[in-house]
């Protein structure tokens, strides 16, 4: 049996993929040109990007596929490539590529993906080698200093800060409450005063995020720290009158065109901004991010601020996690840029300038939100290092505002039931959509998987049981719904989160959150949606909530990683219940969610 047979025998590829593969066949006997190997590599590339990969790496084909063949020696399997005539192997840069699959080392991709990856290099080079207009830092060193008082002290967000100053591309990466928003805030207050200490206007100042959701906790938080700023001594009113207080989603930010998948600004209509600040980066996928670095105009500026740490894209990506590779620890500055930033930070280390992005990131480490009641940190860094017996030893020993329900695998069963539901019982007794909206947030079961009895959308069913009945109208008046598409037309995103309510005649609205309060449809009106009372980790990334209940499954599975669990732990602001048994957390720790990606090398070059 060929090896393309058995992997499909063994349900490893799609139809997609081994549709790919059959034209390629049929093309290949017409040319003699039909290698089994060069067809295998070619569905394995195509399956590869359905699982986040920018494309196939030859050297670990597992990684992108588990099935149980024995795979082809890597030498020879690129050789095979490199002789087909389906298969380009150009020089990293070349835009000339006409075949449909590029090798490259022993990446191969699809061509478009190969062609996003180059991309998106290319103008991250561009933007990052571009310098900013105004050289010196000096005049603003008074009002730098009453931001960070810490500065000279080797206070990360001063060095964050003082980088955006000189830098046009910059990455701000941390774990949640180490201040990222807290800083872009000073960093735009400090460019906004530049401006009018040299009589030039305000820079035009863009705020973007992934998912709507994101979208608006950003801005909430920028509102926040806003307020904060307005009591710094020397801080101008007028110039926190000209920070910007709303963030949109990233598609709405380049303007989709309906049925195509282009945006409005590109390369030729480049955003009209100075500065573009993107938070919760390690979402934005690799066709997107590409999309985006094409659009920021000469001369302006590019923030992305996330945290690496977290799960990567569902789409191929992992494109956060590729650029902080290449711009190495940021711990210590290029010369010259140390010497330029010495008004703002005093003596900083040095490092050789070794690529086109050292100095272009400040890892933030200090966590600050933390409340009292919620002892997560030790946790989240036992998890984010995959360190399985720490983590065990913290969960069961306790720490505050943690419960460890070990091998637990059914928390709608038994006493923690009661106290589950609770919440969205309450959520069900009242009868204003933005409170409502709120006490909706409070809590979520999250879970690793979507299908199966642990499995997101089996558990809603049972909490919507339980809340409303066997029989119950489907959209029951607390109903809490999860939309699973964008929309445009109805300004909704894969993500956002709503209620419904039952107006005083009885009939329902689905209500969310938007820019200038809550906005209700009628449910039959509404894009794609599920139930949200439990939600896959994936799916909650870029919220947070004040309860989160995390729900293992009873066995290993692919799915599970070190940063699932990390994702899903730091969704929590108050208290965190972990159901799971000790195998399956060892398991899920000593997992990455590993990408294939040639990025961070195309960058490093
Ligand atoms: N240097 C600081 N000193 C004191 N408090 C700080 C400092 N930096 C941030 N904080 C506080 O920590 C909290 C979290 O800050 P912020 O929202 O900026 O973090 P973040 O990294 O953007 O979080 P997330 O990733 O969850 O969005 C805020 O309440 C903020 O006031």
């Amino acid at each position: 049996m060929s090896l393309l047979d058995a992997l499909l025998r063994q349900g490893a590829l799609r139809p997609v993929d081994h549709a790919l593969a059959q034209s390629l066949r049929r093309l290949g006997r017409e040319v003699d040109d039909a290698d089994d190997r060069v067809l295998v590599a070619a569905a394995l590339a195509s399956s590869a990007i359905a699982q986040g990969h920018a494309g196939l790496d030859l050297s670990r084909p597992q990684v992108a596929c588990d099935a149980n063949v024995e795979w082809p020696d890597a030498t020879q399997w690129r050789e095979a490539l490199a002789a087909s005539r389906w298969v380009a192997s150009p020089s990293r840069d070349d835009a000339s590529v006409q075949a449909p699959l590029v090798l490259e080392g022993d990446l191969l991709y699809l061509r478009r993906y190969r062609e996003y990856e180059r991309r998106l290099a290319s103008h991250l080079r561009r933007i990052a080698s571009a310098q900013p207009a105004e050289g010196d830092v000096s005049a603003l060193a008074p009002l730098f200093a009453a931001l960070f008082p810490g500065a000279r002290e080797s206070d990360r967000q001063a060095r964050a800060a003082a980088l955006a100053l000189l830098r046009s591309l910059l990455l701000v990466t941390g774990g949640p409450g180490t201040g990222k928003t807290t800083t872009i805030a000073r960093v735009l207050l400090l460019l906004i005063a530049q401006s009018a200490l040299e009589g030039r206007p305000a820079p035009r100042i863009a705020l973007a995020a992934p998912t709507g959701r994101a979208a608006e906790r950003m801005a909430e938080s920028l509102r926040a720290a806003i307020a904060r700023l307005r009591d710094v001594p020397g801080v101008d009113a007028a110039w926190c009158d000209a920070l910007p207080t709303s963030a949109s989603t990233l598609h709405r930010l380049l303007g989709t065109i309906p049925d195509s998948p282009r945006f409005r600004h590109d390369a030729d209509h480049p955003l009209p901004f100075d500065a573009i600040v993107v938070d919760e980066a390690s979402m934005v996928d690799l066709p997107l991010m590409c999309k985006l670095v094409e659009a920021v105009p000469d001369g302006a500026r590019l923030i992305l601020l996330g945290d690496r740490d977290q799960l990567p894209s569902v789409e191929a990506g992992d494109v956060l996690a590729a650029i902080t590779d290449a711009a190495g620890e940021g711990d210590a500055l290029p010369a010259q840029v140390a010497r330029a930033l010495s008004p703002l930070l005093g003596e900083v280390p040095q490092r050789e300038d070794d690529g086109v992005l050292a100095g272009h990131r400040v890892q933030l480490q200090r966590g600050y939100r933390q409340a009292q009641s919620l002892q997560l940190a030790p946790l989240a860094d036992a998890l984010r290092t995959g360190d399985a017996a720490h983590a065990i030893t913290l969960l069961r020993e306790g720490l505050a505002g943690v419960r460890f329900h070990e091998d637990v695998s059914d928390p709608l069963a038994g006493a923690s039931r009661d106290a589950l539901l609770a919440p969205w019982r309450a959520a069900m007794a009242l009868h204003d959509p933005a409170e409502a909206l709120r006490q909706a947030q409070t809590l979520r079961l999250l879970t690793a998987l979507r299908e199966g009895p642990q499995g997101a959308a089996a558990l809603n069913q049972r909490i919507e049981d339980a809340l409303a009945g066997v029989q119950r109208d489907p959209y029951f008046h607390g109903r809490l719904l999860l939309v699973t598409e964008n929309s445009y037309r109805h300004g909704l995103f894969n993500g956002d989160i709503g209620v419904v309510q039952r107006d005083a005649t009885g009939v329902p609205v689905a209500w969310f959150a938007g820019p200038d309060g809550v906005r209700g449809f009628h449910p039959a009106s509404l894009p794609a949606h599920t139930g949200a009372f439990a939600m896959t980790v994936h799916k909650a990334q870029g919220s947070e909530f004040d309860t989160v209940w995390l729900l293992l499954p009873k066995q290993d599975a692919r799915t599970l990683s070190r940063e699932l669990l990390y994702t899903g732990v730091t969704r929590a602001r108050r208290e965190l219940h972990v159901c799971a048994s000790d195998v399956v957390l060892q398991a899920a720790l000593a997992r990455h969610a590993q990408r294939v990606s040639g990025l961070a090398g195309r960058l490093r070059d």
